[in-house]
């Protein structure tokens, strides 16, 4: 895995009329930059190696690996109940795993709510024990001192607000925030997030004008999740968007394919074969 520096985006030896751009390894300036040019950067989930690897491959610009793995890895109902111990191999997976993207881990809840200590040292158990090359945390105004605290100490932090799914049972279930008056309060936050040091900001399910309105007033990219198409970038869960979880999704879940489908014929197709006793055939046997 390489650690050089790179050639900013859109030049150098690499550089091709389609496709990822030949940067070496994203980093923290380079989304900044792409904000700055007008150009829109992407950030998918990954929690292993394939999926890390594939959309790597894709030009995906970040990979978060996100305590969204409770829900998509160990099959809980919420986000609430995964640990640093569960979501560390999986941050480790996924930085061996992508060469080019920036690695973000996510910080799960009650990892570093209680003070800026405590997240700080959560966020060097993930960049010591897992390599990622950032972490992210849920909150506006009251995570100003733990966002301060720890890029003061050397690790970049993108920070999420909006709907903070690890607040669900504060905010009263999944639910469009910002909206009226509390516009002005998103508005707020984001700038005390960057004057604190955070370096990218999610927002997730924010009315389109005001995450508009909000990426305008900060120099830091935003990224949108439910927050409209004036976000610097893009996120969405990939079991999500590729269709590998089933049932209600979100508004703001555009499905791009159909991979229940795909597996299940797969496993449907299997299973038929072996009962049929079509496979193994000779080509498969020693
Ligand atoms: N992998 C994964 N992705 C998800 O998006 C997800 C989960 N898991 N697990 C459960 C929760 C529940 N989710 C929800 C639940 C309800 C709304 C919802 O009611 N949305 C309304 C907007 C509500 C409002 O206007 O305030 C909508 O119109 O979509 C959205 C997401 C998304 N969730
Ligand atoms: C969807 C994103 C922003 C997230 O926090 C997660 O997947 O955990
Ligand atoms: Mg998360």
């Amino acid at each position: 895995m390489s650690t050089e520096e790179t050639a900013p985006y859109g030049t150098g030896p690499t550089a091709a009329p389609t496709g990822p751009a030949p940067v070496k390894r994203v980093r923290t300036h380079h989304l900044r930059e792409m904000k700055a040019r007008g150009e829109k950067f992407t950030m998918l989930t990954a929690y292993e190696q394939y999926a890390a690897q594939t959309f790597d491959e894709a030009g995906i610009d970040v990979l978060l690996v996100g305590d969204s793995a409770s829900n998509n890895v160990y099959g809980n109902e919420t986000s609430l109940p995964v640990t640093v111990d569960e979501l560390i191999p999986l941050v480790r997976a996924v930085t061996r795993s992508a060469r080019r993207a920036l690695v973000v881990a996510d910080l799960p809840f009650g990892s570093y709510q209680a003070s800026p200590e405590q997240a700080y040292l959560t966020a060097v158990r993930f960049m010591k024990e897992a390599n990622a090359h950032a972490v992210k945390l849920e909150g506006g105004l009251a995570m100003v001192p733990q966002v301060r605290k720890m890029t003061e100490g050397g690790i970049p932090v993108m920070a999420h607000i909006g709907f903070t799914p690890q607040s669900e049972h504060n905010l009263g279930g999944y639910r469009v925030q910002g909206r009226g008056d509390a516009a002005a309060r998103v508005i707020e936050e984001a700038q005390a997030l960057e004057a604190a040091g955070a370096f990218a900001v999610v927002m997730e399910m924010v009315p389109g004008e005001v995450a508009g309105e909000v990426t305008k007033s900060v120099g830091i990219p935003t990224i949108g999740i439910g927050a409209g198409v004036d976000c610097d970038g893009q996120v969405l869960v990939w079991q999500d968007a590729f269709g590998l979880r089933t049932g209600r999704m979100a508004k703001f879940v555009k499905q791009y394919a159909d991979l229940h489908g795909v597996l299940r014929r797969a496993a449907e197709d299997y299973a038929a074969d072996v009962k049929a006793g079509t496979f193994p055939g000779p080509e498969h046997t020693f």
